[in-house]
């Protein structure tokens, strides 16, 4: 693909937003613009609790849609309590979807540790079709529900670095800078602008 054009794989509009407006972000960008492009195909996503393992599945089938050559990521994002050994993890889209933020909330009540992490895991294909991967975590605690429910689990995660702010009651430029997603981006754009894709 000329033009440095990649594509995004995710059917996710909340994602989208937020990595289109980290990747413009400008910095030392090489003279380098990224243009990006989204296909909204709905991947499998692998049952496992190895984030590389995920992302890669995830990868691979976006390659396999779009065919061979292009460069394209895809990333997985998931939501790890401590006191569950890191679950739901990957899963948390399918608890928010069956049981929703009031009961995943709930779900550490009678635990006093509420401490968890957002993790963001990016697979990125380049056009050789080699995979490399970038990853962001951001800690914080599950609290009861505080902001705009327009995005997952926002309203319930207060990351330790917010001055006591839910994502969902930051701005976006403010979560980006401090996110699980700002961070994985920030290498990802890093390598783009160093690297020949
Ligand atoms: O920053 C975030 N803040 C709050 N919630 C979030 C965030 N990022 C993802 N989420 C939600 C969406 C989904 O319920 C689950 C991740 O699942 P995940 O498979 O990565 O996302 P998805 O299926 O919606 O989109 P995709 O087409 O890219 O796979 O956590
Ligand atoms: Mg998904």
């Amino acid at each position: 693909m000329s033009n440095n054009e990649i594509v995004f794989v995710t059917g996710n509009a909340n994602k989208l937003k937020e990595v289109q407006s980290i990747l413009t972000q400008e910095v030392d960008n090489n003279n380098k613009t990224i243009h990006l492009i989204n296909e909204a195909l709905d991947l499998e996503e692998l049952q496992d609790t190895d984030l590389n393992a995920i992302a890669l599945a995830k990868g691979k089938q976006a390659v396999a849609a779009l065919g061979k050559g292009k460069p394209v990521f895809v990333e997985d994002t998931a939501l790890r309590f401590d006191e569950f050994n890191g679950l739901p993890g990957a899963y948390i889209k399918w608890f928010l979807k069956s049981m929703g933020l009031e009961k995943i909330v709930k779900m550490l009540e009678p635990f006093e540790n509420k401490n968890a992490e957002a993790v963001t895991t990016i697979c990125f294909a380049d056009s050789r079709g080699e995979y490399h991967f970038f990853q962001g975590i951001t800690r914080g605690k599950i609290v009861p529900s505080r902001g705009p429910t327009t995005f997952g689990w926002d309203s319930i995660f207060e990351p330790f670095d917010s001055h006591g702010l839910t994502y969902a009651e930051m701005s976006k430029d403010a979560k980006n800078a401090i996110s699980h997603r700002g961070k994985a981006f920030a290498q990802f754009k890093e390598y783009l602008y160093q690297n020949d894709f």
